[in-house]
């Protein structure tokens, strides 16, 4: 079984460099089919397991995709596209159903696998369904797919979501800007991979209008025309590294971050004590001493985001005193207070909130990521934790961080990530023995 182990007590130093976002490049990725002429280049791409999920699920739909390993992602999406994404795909990554608005668009039909729940909530997409019902779509669902058509071109049309939902922002934003029409998104997701996703419709020739704002507008156009685009820098990679800075008490500087992105993440480090300045294309962060307790609520964009809260939650627990957090974005986020007890977390869950007591004096177990956020803070507890702590469950990990292990060990963390399943020699010589 693959595990990071982490023995705690080192102070972080030295500078890490953010990847692009994997919650900008998932739904741009799946934008590129949209473009019927030319291949689109697409820069500052992150190597993580999304990032391959989804281009094999571009691959399946006959779109040709060519990826460097690190950072450059070519897509063709020439030819005629097949409209089918199968469980397999769909299963390991929710974000696979943002290819139904393109392929809505492109191909008139699309049939996805129904995405299901996942660790951190039942995560329903009637909101997406909804955008492509207002644009004439008819959707049916059976026998585990959706399935959406429309005879000739969508239409454009007005909605308002119930809640500002990213992916339904993201797919209806993209199977709108081939629509004939105009279509008006109304409460959308303001979050800055909505602006990335725009940036890119926009240079294949689309006309959105609004991505920030909480009312988006899309001209339709006849057709969209590959184009060069550059992903944002990942603000929840920053966060997560800022965490790991400020709980060890270190000094770090962490390089491609745009710190408008990071308003509420470096208002509420603020809080706790956390000395955060910026620096050239980065942010310095200064741990202190003894952190200071802060309550969060999570929001939608621009308020606390809830890719953050498992990491917060690791800084609270070594706090001065009791802080709260209200999770109002997905109704089952607190997998892994179960696990940071483990470790010692004094916790307590009422509803959506939790209540953390700090400081605990933490001591190293063995643990399992719940979801990649949560794997990431046990990791960041591990590095305060007395002794040694064994995070396992790492495909989590790798759906959202590039070479989480090998950065934090660059910032001098004493960190491995081991393999400790038999060796194939010694299991046949056990075999032999038998
Ligand atoms: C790949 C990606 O970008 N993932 C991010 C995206 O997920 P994702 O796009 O799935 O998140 P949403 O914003 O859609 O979901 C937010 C809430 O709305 C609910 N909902 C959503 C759609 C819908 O049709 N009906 C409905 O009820 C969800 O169950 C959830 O409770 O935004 C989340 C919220 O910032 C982040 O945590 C994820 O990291
Ligand atoms: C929940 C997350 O991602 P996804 O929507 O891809 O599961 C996340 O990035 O924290």
């Amino acid at each position: 079984m693959e595990k990071i182990i982490v023995q705690g007590g080192q102070r972080l130093s030295g500078s890490v460099r953010i990847e692009g976002a994997k919650n900008a490049v998932l739904p741009v990725i799946t934008a590129s089919i949209l473009a019927g002429k030319g291949t689109s280049h697409l820069y500052d791409v992150p190597a993580l397991a999304d990032v391959y999920t989804i281009s094999e699920v571009l691959r399946n739909l006959n779109a040709e995709i060519e990826y460097d390993g690190k950072t450059h992602i070519k897509v063709n999406a020439e030819g005629p596209l097949s409209t089918e994404a199968p469980f397999e795909f769909v299963s390991k990554m929710r974000a696979s159903f943002l290819v139904m608005g393109p392929l809505l668009a492109r191909e008139g039909h699309a049939r996805i696998a129904l995405p299901g729940g996942c660790a951190i909530g039942s995560r329903p997409i009637d909101q997406h369904l909804k955008g492509f019902e207002a644009m004439g779509a008819k959707v049916e669902i059976g026998s585990g797919y959706i399935e959406a058509k429309v005879d000739g071109r969508l239409q454009g049309g007005k909605v308002y979501l119930d809640f500002p939902s990213v992916g339904a922002t993201e797919n209806i934003m993209m199977a709108a800007s081939m629509a004939e029409g105009t279509t008006i998104i109304e409460n959308a997701a303001e979050e800055p991979e909505i602006v990335c996703l725009a940036t890119y419709i926009n240079a294949m020739g689309g006309k959105v209008r609004g991505a920030g704002t909480g009312t988006i507008r899309i001209d339709g156009v006849e057709e969209l025309t590959a184009a060069e685009h550059t992903i944002i820098p990942d603000r929840i990679e920053a966060g997560t590294f800022m965490a790991a800075a400020a709980i060890t008490g270190g000094n770090v500087l962490i390089e491609n971050v745009l710190p408008e992105h990071l308003r509420p993440v470096i208002s509420k480090m603020g809080e706790m004590g956390i000395q955060i300045e910026e620096e050239g294309t980065g942010v310095r962060v200064i741990g202190p001493e003894k952190l200071k307790a802060v309550d969060i609520k999570t929001m939608p964009h621009p308020g606390f985001p809830t890719d953050m809260q498992a990491q917060m939650m690791a800084l609270m627990l070594g706090a001065e005193g009791n802080s709260v957090i209200t999770e109002t974005v997905f109704e089952n986020r607190f997998m892994h207070v179960e696990e940071f007890r483990r470790m010692n977390g004094n916790i307590k869950i009422e509803g959506r909130t939790a209540i953390v007591n700090g400081p605990v004096s933490l001591q190293g177990a063995e643990v399992a990521s719940t979801d990649l956020r949560a794997g990431a803070a046990l990791v960041l507890t591990g590095l305060v934790a007395e002794g040694h702590t064994r995070v396992t469950e790492l495909k989590h990990i790798d759906r959202g961080y590039v070479s989480f292990t090998e950065k934090l060990k660059a910032l001098g963390a004493d960190i491995e990530r081991v393999n400790d399943a038999e060796p194939a020699v010694a299991k046949k010589k056990s075999e032999v023995i038998k």
